[in-house]
């Protein structure tokens, strides 16, 4: 057998790179990954990982503060350097020694440099030293090389040399002050951390924040923010930006300016699909890729995509999600074993339609899974929507002192089934797995009535919610 040959050729290996070869070689084939920087991706070194790691500290300390009793052993103030070292900790240093270990160990061949598409189910792989290598698929390539943060067409930006998501989370110095461009995910998380090691934070979203969430979890997190000392600006452009000497200047639509010692910008990601050989196959660089169910890129047999890159739902778990569907479908395939590709079948990622899980990692964290209100309704359905404020859930009034959340669960009144649920409020990320389990498994709403919150923690808020919405 040819030493380049192998049943399965993974180009990226991030997270979900990693799994989809790993389920290939549980199914009994051999694949290789192909990766240019480090075995892990984005997730583990520059993104999930280190990001909430510098959330995390800040965290814990304003969770002591709200309960009367701790907040009085609380004396000092956050140590950064403390909160950073921490942070190189679990990104190792950047080193990504043990997850080559991993996919050694796991059966997993990896080779190293940049892999282009060159043939069908060709790859080329252009080594560090500059060599090449041609490996061959028998039977599938998968391409789950990511994306990159979206740089706007702002004036001056590019030239203005700002930050993105990567120099955030991997900071080895702390700025003085720090303007955030975007109203996302990022932007939210990143102000949050900055904010709690002092710096001076000035957000600028072109709209609210947090958008394609229920409203008022942006609206919270706003608030949150500004009490955190983050001055926030809504519904403000970036019009133009400008670095001279040790700052940069964010020129906005209103006139306005702010000056800070960097920029961030969080605006969104771009296809990590410029210059991996799409064209040699058909395909236009620089585009996202267009998958079925089963991963499989459309009009191909033998090309799938996985994880950021297909901009289904761009999270680690999601990608992870669709990586077990993709390397068991590949497998499946490759064996003649039957292949389950319906709705909610072994081989199909459907839960990227209906039921992503997404955590945004402020203080309050928001949770949500499924659909908003606004969401469900523009899809069709007949919905109605409960809303209750968590802080009057016992177990919530004693795990903080004056806890604020709010929670809302959106039912399809034809089916009485839940489409979507969203908590908001402190350490609410542990609620969503049980909201998950209710949207995917379409729990009768006359069901969930039986299952019983312990008390008094604070899921008792499903309780509540379905009190709000009434026994069918
Ligand atoms: C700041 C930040 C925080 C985030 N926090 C969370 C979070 O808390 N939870 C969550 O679920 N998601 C989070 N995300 C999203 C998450 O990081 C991504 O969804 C996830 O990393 C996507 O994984 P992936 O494997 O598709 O891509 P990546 O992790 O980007 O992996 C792709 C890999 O392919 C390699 N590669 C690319 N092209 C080539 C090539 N031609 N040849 C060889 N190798 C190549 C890259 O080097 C990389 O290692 C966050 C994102 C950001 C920016
Ligand atoms: N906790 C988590 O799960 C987590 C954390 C961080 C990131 N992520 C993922 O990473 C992805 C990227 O996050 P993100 O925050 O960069 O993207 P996003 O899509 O969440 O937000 C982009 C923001 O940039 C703004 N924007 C876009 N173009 C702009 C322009 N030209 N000028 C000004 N503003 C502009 C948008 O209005 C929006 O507010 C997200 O899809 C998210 O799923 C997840």
């Amino acid at each position: 057998m040819d030493a380049n040959e192998y049943d399965l050729i993974v180009l990226g290996a991030g997270a979900v790179g990693e799994n989809v070869a790993d389920r290939a070689v549980q199914g009994g084939l051999t694949a290789v990954l192909v990766e240019h920087e480090l075995v892990g991706g984005e997730c583990s070194y520059w993104a999930c990982m280190p990001s909430k790691a510098l959330l995390r500290p800040a965290q814990a300390l304003r969770a002591a503060r709200q309960v009367d009793g701790a907040k009085e052993a609380v004396t000092g103030t956050l140590d950064v350097a403390a909160v950073l070292a921490r942070r190189d900790s679990f990104t190792h240093n950047w080193n990504d020694d043990s997850q080559v270990q991993w996919a050694r160990g796991a059966g997993i061949a990896v080779v190293r440099g940049h892999g282009r598409l060159t043939a069908h189910r060709e790859v080329t792989v252009t080594a560090p030293d500059g060599s090449h290598q041609v490996l061959r698929a028998r039977h599938a390539v998968t391409v789950a090389t990511g994306s990159d943060p979206f740089i706007p067409d702002i004036e001056g930006l590019r030239d203005a040399d700002p930050w993105t998501s990567r120099d955030a989370t991997s900071a080895k110095v702390t700025p003085e002050s720090l303007a955030v461009v975007g109203g996302g995910v990022v932007a939210a998380e990143m102000a949050t951390a900055y904010a709690s090691f002092g710096t001076e934070v000035t957000l600028i979203s072109r709209g609210g924040l947090l958008a394609g969430l229920e409203p008022f979890a942006g609206e919270m997190v706003t608030e949150a923010l500004r009490e955190q000392g983050v001055r926030v600006l809504l519904d403000t452009r970036t019009v133009r930006v400008r670095r001279t000497g040790g700052s940069v200047t964010v020129e906005t639509g209103d006139g306005g300016a702010v000056t800070a010692a960097e920029v961030l910008v969080a605006t969104g990601r771009t296809p990590r699909t410029r210059d991996i050989g799409l064209d040699a196959v058909g395909l236009t660089p620089g585009d996202w890729l267009e998958t079925d169910d089963t991963m499989r890129v459309e009009g191909f047999d033998w090309l799938y995509a996985t994880g950021d890159v297909t901009r289904r739902a761009l999270l680690t778990h999601q990608g992870k999600y669709q990586a077990r569907a993709a390397g068991d479908v590949i497998a499946a395939r490759a064996k003649g074993r039957p292949v389950s590709d319906g709705p909610w079948g072994t081989h199909v990622a459907t839960a990227d339609h209906e039921a992503v899980p997404q955590v945004t990692f402020t203080d309050p964290e928001v949770a949500s899974v499924g659909h908003t209100l606004r969401s469900a309704t523009d899809a069709g359905y007949r919905v109605r929507a409960v809303d209750y404020e968590i802080g009057y859930v016992a177990g919530a009034s004693v795990y903080a002192d004056g806890y604020k959340g709010t929670a809302r669960m959106v039912v399809d009144e034809d089916r009485k089934v839940l489409l979507g649920v969203t908590f908001v409020g402190p350490d609410v990320s542990e609620l969503l797995q049980a909201a998950t389990i209710a949207v995917v498994g379409q729990v009768p709403i006359d069901r969930l009535w039986h299952a019983v919150p312990a008390y008094p923690t604070i899921n008792e808020v499903w309780l509540r919610l379905l009190e709000a919405y009434g026994r069918p």
